[in-house]
């Protein structure tokens, strides 16, 4: 069931589509612009090997082709990262979807040597894409250009890679099916949430889903674009610009008659980073400072107790008790 009576609009309406290959300057305002206005954007020509997609996607499709068995035979100790089917996180969130959930400085699964070439040629391409992006994000905020990519580069950066699979909608993993007539083609595969890290790289095959809040209320459907890479501002990144960036609210959902795949890089610090309001955006009168500092242990820590909905920034607001020295 979808619930909730936020209205949907056209698709990709105000979302932002950022043409890479554009001079540098030109980019990194559109940057800054789109995640301002709504937290999200699509960016194309940006020079991502087409091989190292097909390779991953392929290898994907494959994967999640398995039986449920072979799927969960993957699973490393590492907790959380694993095969996943259904249960999103660890307090009850759930919805049509299976996955897998990497590491990017581990990505040790049990699966053929291909798979797992496939996903850390991924890894690496995806984070120089999201790399390039906070330098030039940062150039648009007229901030140092490494204020944002060094938490992303250092070897203890803590960010994930997930592939998550969406099942055409006959195909439901629970509940009832077609032939229950009463019953709507439309789920929830992922709900709505933000991402608790700075930045989030994200594309999928051609079939639609993903939704994003927008700043009236409404649900922007995103257009499917595969040679397009989806990106949206993290919790982490609201904070550091001060609340000037917007954390983006966003879901997916499945009512297609076709399987959807998507993979996302979210991008986060080292778990000892100290992340709270540049110095920069908090300097006038009219920008007074709106978060704590923080570790990002701490703040994820928070994030994996709650729902998946959870307003989670609300408790970093300042004048919550627990305010800087
Ligand atoms: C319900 C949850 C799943 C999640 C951890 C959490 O407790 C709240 C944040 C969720 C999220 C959303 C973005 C990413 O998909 C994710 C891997 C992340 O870092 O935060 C998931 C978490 C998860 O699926 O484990
Ligand atoms: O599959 C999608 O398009 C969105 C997934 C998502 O939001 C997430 O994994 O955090
Ligand atoms: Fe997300």
């Amino acid at each position: 069931m979808v619930k909730g009576s936020q209205k949907i609009v056209a698709a990709d309406k105000g979302i932002p589509i950022i043409d890479m290959s554009q001079e540098r300057s030109r980019v990194s305002m559109q940057i800054v612009k789109a995640c301002e206005t709504l937290g999200f954007f699509k960016v194309v020509n940006h020079g991502f090997d087409r091989t190292i997609i097909s390779r991953m996607e392929k290898e994907s499709i494959n994967f999640f082709a398995k039986s449920v068995h072979e799927k969960k035979s993957v699973e490393s100790v590492n907790q959380p990262f694993r095969y996943g089917f259904r249960d999103i996180g660890l307090n009850g969130d759930s919805g049509e979807v299976e996955y897998l959930l990497f590491h990017t400085n581990d990505p040790a699964f049990r699966s053929k040597a291909s798979f797992r070439s496939a996903v850390n040629c991924y890894i690496e391409a995806v984070r120089q894409l999201a790399h390039e992006i906070l330098e030039l994000t940062a150039e648009g905020l007229g901030v140092p250009p490494h204020t944002f990519s060094r938490l992303i580069s250092s070897v203890d950066s803590d960010s994930i890679l997930r592939v998550n699979h969406y099942p055409p909608s006959d195909q439901f993993f629970g509940g009832a099916t077609l032939s229950d007539k009463s019953v709507s083609l439309t789920r929830v595969g992922f709900g709505e949430h933000t991402d608790p890290q700075i930045l989030t790289v994200l594309r999928s095959n051609g079939v639609g889903g993903l939704q994003v809040s927008n700043p009236d209320g409404m649900w922007v459907p995103v257009f499917p674009d595969p040679s397009a890479f989806c990106v949206n501002v993290g919790d982490l990144l609201q904070v550091m610009t001060n609340g000037r960036f917007i954390s983006v609210r966003h879901r997916a959902l499945t009512y297609g008659k076709e399987s959807r795949l998507s993979t996302s890089f979210f991008a986060g610090p080292p778990l000892q980073a100290m992340i709270g309001p540049l110095q920069a955006m908090v300097t006038t009168a009219n920008q007074p400072r709106l978060y704590q500092t923080f570790t990002w242990s701490e703040y994820k820590k928070l994030a994996y107790s709650l729902r998946l909905e959870d307003s989670r920034l609300d408790m970093f607001r300042t004048g919550k008790g627990l305010e800087d020295p």
